[in-house]
Parts: structure tokens; sequence; C-alpha cells
């Protein structure tokens, strides 16, 4: 048995002389919230519905929670929890008609869960779902796909298009279904939706698999802008030559520079006088990677 989340070997799915997959090997491991990456057309799409059976592939192995998929039917789908990136429903039932139903399906799911995803996201279970705006919708599609408390959740550009409460709710219960020990296997066309929560990150493009990468060493290998503030005047010399500092400034009691890498040289330099406050801004990893791998030929950005 395989013992990892997901895993694909030599994949490929072609849609008549179309190419949506051609050759991919993914290996998602137990645990882990993985982001796929990739632009427009790159075959993210075709990977999720590959593993969730709702099309067959042309050729190659799949390989989820242990069991193939096209084998798999209703008892796996109760293990993994799954939000489309067009989540489309009938909309005559209320939400809470829908979600009770859905959860029916798998298994059975405490009205209590119900209620209180719902509370959290702030959505109106009783109101039917084609009345609701298209933002209360995703809502809908959120609670249903975490409700279960899934063993593997597989998310199509989950956070595309929603507002910033929700997006910060959405990566809480990942990280929540993370804490729990489950597998998050999320897609999307931009670096800054999955570096807040992936562990690795995966860039598929024309239908494979470019490069995985850990995120915590693109954050090491990131640069940074950095500034300290200290009880009393410091002098630009102590810090300048410092491994990973660049740009190092003094304008009276503070310090900005850049910083490239692990930041202890600088703490411990830093540490021998009185720290005020310190600021590190979040480094952006899109630019990291995609320069990074645009000097090798091998990957363009893949934002807009
Ligand atoms: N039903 C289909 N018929 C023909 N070609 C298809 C079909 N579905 C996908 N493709 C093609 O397969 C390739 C991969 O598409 P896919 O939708 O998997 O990409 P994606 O990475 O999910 O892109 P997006 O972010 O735009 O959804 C594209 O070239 C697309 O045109």
């Amino acid at each position: 048995m395989d013992e990892s989340a997901i895993s694909t070997e030599a994949l490929v799915k072609t849609y008549g002389r179309n190419r949506g997959l051609t050759g991919l090997d993914l290996r998602v491991e137990r645990g882990e919230v993985y982001g796929f990456l990739g632009p427009n057309g790159a075959g993210k799409s075709t990977t999720i519905r590959l593993l969730l059976d709702l099309i067959r592939p042309t050729s190659g192995r799949i390989s989820v929670l242990g069991v193939d998929p096209r084998h798999a039917g209703v008892a796996l789908r109760r293990r993994i929890g799954y939000l489309a990136g067009d989540f489309v429903v009938d909309g005559r039932q209320t939400a809470r008609e829908l979600l009770t139903y859905l959860g029916r399906l798998r298994g059975g799911v405490p009205t209590a869960r119900i209620t209180e995803l719902a509370d959290r996201l702030d959505l109106d279970l009783d109101r039917r779902i084609r009345a609701l705006s298209k933002g209360n919708r995703q809502k809908v599609g959120v609670v249903q796909a975490f409700m279960h408390a899934p063993e593997l959740l597989i998310l199509d550009e989950p956070t595309s298009g929603l507002d910033p409460f929700l997006q910060h709710e959405f990566l809480a219960l990942v990280r929540e279904a993370r804490a729990a020990g489950h597998t998050v296997f999320m897609s999307s066309h931009v670096m800054s939706e999955v570096q807040q929560t992936a562990d690795r990150v995966g860039i598929v493009r024309e239908g494979r698999l470019v490069t995985v990468e850990r995120v915590e060493e693109l954050r090491e290998r990131a640069v940074r802008r950095v500034e300290v503030q200290f009880a009393d005047p410091v002098r630009v010399e102590e810090f300048a030559a410092l491994p990973g500092v660049s740009a190092a400034t003094v304008t009276g009691t503070t310090l900005r520079c850049r910083l490239d890498g692990r930041a202890d040289a600088l703490v411990k330099a830093a540490a021998a006088h009185t720290v005020v406050g310190l600021l590190s801004e979040e480094p952006d990893l899109e630019e990291l990677f995609f320069g990074y791998y645009a000097d090798q030929g091998e990957v363009g950005r893949v934002a807009a």
C-alpha cells in the first residue's frame, strides 16, 4: 500500500489532440499542506479531477489515501473534502438542507458541526442557495469541504475571489486540518495564496511537475527588509558586513537593511545593544521562486 496521501506516476491525460497532463509524478505526504501552483492551462484542474475519479487517465498510475480512485468509489469520497473552483449546486434548497444532505452522503455530520462552521463564516443557513450572493455561496462550498473533518482536502483554487474575512477564516481552517494530522492539497496560480499555509509547493507547467520546494527553505533563502530600533544610537559598521546583510543604513537609533537568508548573525549583533523594536517584512516568495527558476530557464512567472 502506498503510504503517501497522494501519489501519481507518469500520469498522462490527453483531450483529443489537446494536452492535459504529459507525465505527472506527484507525491503528497500525509499530514502536509501542499500548494499546487501553475499558470492557467497548466493542468491543475485536470490533476484534481483525475484524483477524484471525475475523469479517467489516458495512462499512468494514481493512488489516493492508499487506493486507486478508479476502484474506490464512495468509501474513498467520504474520506475526502473537495472544493471545486466553481462550486455549483442546485439553488432551490436552503444551505442547511443541502449541507445536511451532503453530510448524510458522507456518513453523517453532526448538526452542531455545520452550525459551528456557518457561524464562523457568518453564513445564514436558512436562505435558499440561489438567493445567496456569490461570496455566501462560496461559504457553503467551504463548509461542505471541511464539515466531515476529512483526512484529505482537495481544494481547487480555493481562495480566488474570497473576501479578506473569508480568506482569513479559510486559512485558519486549513491550519486546523493540518494540526489534526490531515492532508491538504491546494491549487492556485499565485504563490501569495499558498505561502502562508503550505509546507511544500510544487509547480506544474505544460502538464508536468517542474519543481518542488519546501516553503521554509524558500523563506530562508528569501531577501527581506529589516528594521531594528535601538534605545541608543548605533554605528552602521557594526552591521554592514554581517553575513546576509546588505544596504545597511543607520539613522539615529534605527538600523535599516536587507537580509538575505538567516537572521542569526544580525540578531546576535543587535543583541549587544538594547533593542526597542524589530520589524521584518514577510518575504515575497513569488519573486524569489520565479526569479531563481527563470534564471535557469525552467519556470516563468505564473502570476498574471
Ligand atoms: N475538457 C477538455 N477538453 C479539451 N481540453 C481540455 C479540457 N479540459 C482541459 N483541457 C486542456 O488541458 C490543459 C490543462 O487544463 P486545466 O484546466 O487542467 O489547467 P489548469 O491548470 O487547471 O488551468 P486553470 O487555472 O485555467 O483552471 C489546457 O491546455 C486545457 O485547454
